[in-house]
């Protein structure tokens, strides 16, 4: 704290990086507070953030270690209503960057706030599956309105400065530069009543009257239940500012602590942080970012292929202002994939993400070729052509012959071993995987993959690319599948078993859903398309026999044409509005693919619950995540779990795949393979990673495989 010559004493949350409010922080803010206002020098109060960054908010590493209080709300309640809020001494909040959770409610405490332009301010308490703690779900709706409120606080949305000020959120909008001055100022006019001394937690002016606040309430309710109907907290957040509209919002701050700590001790809660530290924690890689490289600016990328892949990996780049050379083998072929990109941008700008003038922006970064002319100046080059390794040996070659000798060369395969594909090059530290999602320019993921040759300097450059066309990366070894895929398989593999044991496809795809997946495995396939779905399966049965199940369904159904959702018949129909249903005539495939298979109806698996189901589909995965560990495909557990929730739609409030198998115990997850394997077959077999730490009643994150690539 420190008080200038004006009386204003301007008290300085510091806690590096992002001044998130610790114990300490709060204990400090709390010392300081009161001696402001015992101080006779002092007449107002301005509260900002060190290093440009207001507050991200409660330390989210405290969440864990509370310590034990008789009274939770006192700093809610006692401190920031009845200290700060109800002081004699005016108290304004200067904002720039973050101002997020514990961070807007500390401000919104104060009696005005002044901001930068681009501060960012929001309640994402929910995304950690909490509730505002401090204040938020009442001052927030008596600031910006109800329905902006449940906006920001149930869809985790920050707005900026400037909308915020549009709101009513913020008072006054100033350059950084001129922030502290003029929060001063404006500390100092509102104790010279020249501006108004309001108290958040008592204006009603913007809320609305009883009967319209219970109808936005209940349709918020739906809404909410509809995201997530597994999700208890988005409700009791609804209850508890419903609560502070009816009746006396100071009691129920006391009520919102009181839940908020309840919902603390939630296995949602634990999964939500446990996502976001795995989150952050995918780009620390042993050995590689720890060595201090700079990563190398990207400013031109090449990339080879301008198909579903292509195309879309290019407006992922294009979109984060990075110059695209796109090179086809033919004109039709160039102007096919160019137009892909264009579909692509327009859709962002039919969904409101993007103007029509940064349309033609983002454009003018794309040029199409058809040779390799362009490509001498390009620093990165992403080959994105079909799965044929001679195809893809010859294109290695080519850019070793016309790229710059320090240009990366990554490869789009989902499939192929990186040592072959750089086989006839003598670049192979040059060369990395860098394995999108479809739809590349809208899944949050990068499998970076790596050789023992690639260099650490190529992979602190992808990870800075990752970071710049805000992807996920996750950094894995070579093998067929990487790791994503390497999990994907056996979860399509038991569908198809369960299915030939008797299992009705419809019941499968309505538990999984049930269970927190977007959608079914079946219906799932019916949006991949089954071609796509065949030539990736052969791929896994050729590198792993010895654990696969072959079901034969959905080849039987592509004799017949069924190819799915894009011929509007597959394991679903489909009517003009892509509306999926169920289709009776199911049966007779399903029978054939029981007949090839040689296996019957299977008695018990007929009365097997629902949970069941579900974890005959997830343990497998969790199998097989294992193997990828053990062999030191993945890093560590935390990666698998975001590459489940980021690849494969895996809940990401059951923490992701692993996670949720902890939380069972690994011993629980053994057994119970076990037991399916005597009934089913090598395919349900617990390998010796989770034979290991079952044995020892130890997690599965309990020790980081060696990386052996
Ligand atoms: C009582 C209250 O109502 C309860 C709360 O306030 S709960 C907290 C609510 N706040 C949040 O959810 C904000 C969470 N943070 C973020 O969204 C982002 O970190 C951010 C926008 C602030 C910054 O993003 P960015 O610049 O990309 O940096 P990012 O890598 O995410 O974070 C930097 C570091 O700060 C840490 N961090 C960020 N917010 C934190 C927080 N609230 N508590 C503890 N650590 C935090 C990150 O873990 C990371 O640590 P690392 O360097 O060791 O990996």
């Amino acid at each position: 704290m420190e008080v200038r010559d004006d009386g204003v004493a301007v008290i300085t949350i510091s806690n590096p990086p992002v001044n998130a409010l610790s114990f300490d922080v709060l204990a400090s803010l709390q010392r300081d507070y009161k001696e402001a206002l015992r101080r006779n020098d002092v007449k107002a109060i301005v509260l900002t953030g060190a290093k440009g960054r207001f507050s991200a908010g409660f330390d989210i590493n405290g969440f864990q270690n509370k310590p034990k209080n008789d009274k939770p709300w006192s700093l809610s309640v006692d401190f920031l209503t009845d200290i700060v809020e109800d002081a004699r001494k005016p108290s304004v909040a200067a904002i720039d960057g973050v101002a997020l959770g514990g961070g807007l409610e500390v401000a919104m405490v104060c009696h005005a706030r002044v901001s930068t332009p681009s501060a960012q301010l929001g309640l994402p308490e929910l995304t950690l599956g909490v509730i505002p703690g401090m204040g938020g779900t009442q001052r927030l709706p008596r600031l910006v309105g109800l329905p902006k409120a449940l906006e920001m606080m149930l869809m985790s949305k920050s707005i900026k400065g400037v909308e915020a000020q549009k709101l009513g959120l913020v008072d006054v909008i100033v350059p950084a530069n001129e922030l502290v001055s003029t929060a001063c100022s404006c500390a100092l006019e509102i104790l010279e009543q020249k501006r108004p001394w309001f108290k958040s937690l008592h204006r009603t002016d913007r809320l609305p009257d009883l009967g319209e606040a219970k109808k936005i309430l209940k349709f918020a309710r739906v809404q909410a239940q509809k995201q997530a109907a597994n999700l208890q907290h988005p409700l009791v957040c609804i209850d508890i500012i419903e609560e502070g509209i009816l009746s006396d919002p100071r009691a129920v701050l006391m009520k919102e602590v009181l839940s908020g700590n309840m919902l603390q001790q939630s296995q949602t809660s634990k999964s939500l942080r446990h996502v976001f530290f795995a989150q952050r924690a995918t780009s620390k890689i042993p050995n590689i970012t720890n060595l201090s490289l700079t990563p190398r600016r990207i400013l031109k990328a090449a990339i080879i292929g301008g198909g579903l892949m292509g195309s879309g990996i290019a407006t992922a780049l294009i979109m984060s202002d990075i110059m695209v050379v796109l090179k086809e083998v033919n004109g039709k072929f160039l102007d096919a994939g160019i137009n892909r990109v264009k579909a692509n941008l327009q859709n962002f700008v039919k969904k409101g993400r993007m103007t029509k003038e940064d349309y033609e922006k983002k454009l003018s970064l794309l040029s199409g070729v058809l040779d390799y002319e362009q490509f001498r100046d390009a620093d990165v080059v992403i080959e994105a052509v079909i799965e044929d390794i001679l195809l893809k040996q010859q294109i290695f070659s080519d850019l070793e012959r016309h790229c710059n000798s320090n240009c990366i060369f990554a490869t789009n395969t989902s499939t192929i071993d990186l040592k072959l594909i750089g086989q006839q090059t003598a670049c192979q530290d040059r060369i990395v995987g860098a394995h999108f999602f479809s739809p590349a320019h809208v899944m949050p993921l990068l499998e970076i993959v790596r050789t023992h040759q690639t260099s650490a300097q190529v992979i602190v450059d992808l990870l800075d690319v990752a970071k710049k066309i805000r992807k996920t990366p996750i950094v894995v070894g070579s093998c067929t599948g990487f790791a994503v895929n390497r999990m994907f398989f056996p979860y399509v593999q038991v569908a198809g078993l369960l299915v030939d044991y008797g299992l009705d496809i419809y019941h499968i795809d309505r538990v999984i859903t049930q269970f927190g997946m977007p959608m079914g495995p079946f219906r799932l396939a019916d949006l991949a398309g089954f071609g796509v779905a065949v030539a990736t399966t052969k791929q896994y049965y050729q590198s792993y026999p010895e654990r696969c199940y072959k079901s034969r369904l959905t080849e039987i159904m592509l004799e017949d044409n069924r190819t799915g959702e894009s011929s509007r018949r597959g394991f679903y129909l489909y009517d003009d509005k892509r509306k999926a249903s169920p289709d009776p005539d199911i049966k007779k495939y399903v029978e054939k693919s029981r007949i090839m298979a040689g296996v019957a109806q299977d008695p018990k698996l007929m009365k097997i619950t629902d949970n069941d189901i579900v974890e005959m589909a997830f343990f497998p995965v969790v199998n097989e995540a294992c193997r990828v560990l053990d062999e030191g495909i993945a890093l560590k557990t935390s990666d698998l779990d975001v590459a489940s929730i980021m690849g494969m739609g895996f809940p990401s409030y059951r923490g992701g795949v692993m996670f949720w198998a902890d939380s069972l115990g690994s011993e629980y997850v053994y057994k119970r393979l076990d037991a399916w394997s005597k009934d089913y077959g090598e395919f349900f077999r617990p390998c010796e990673y989770l034979a290991w730490r079952a044995r020892r009643g130890a997690s599965l994150a309990a020790t980081v495989a060696k990386p052996r690539l």
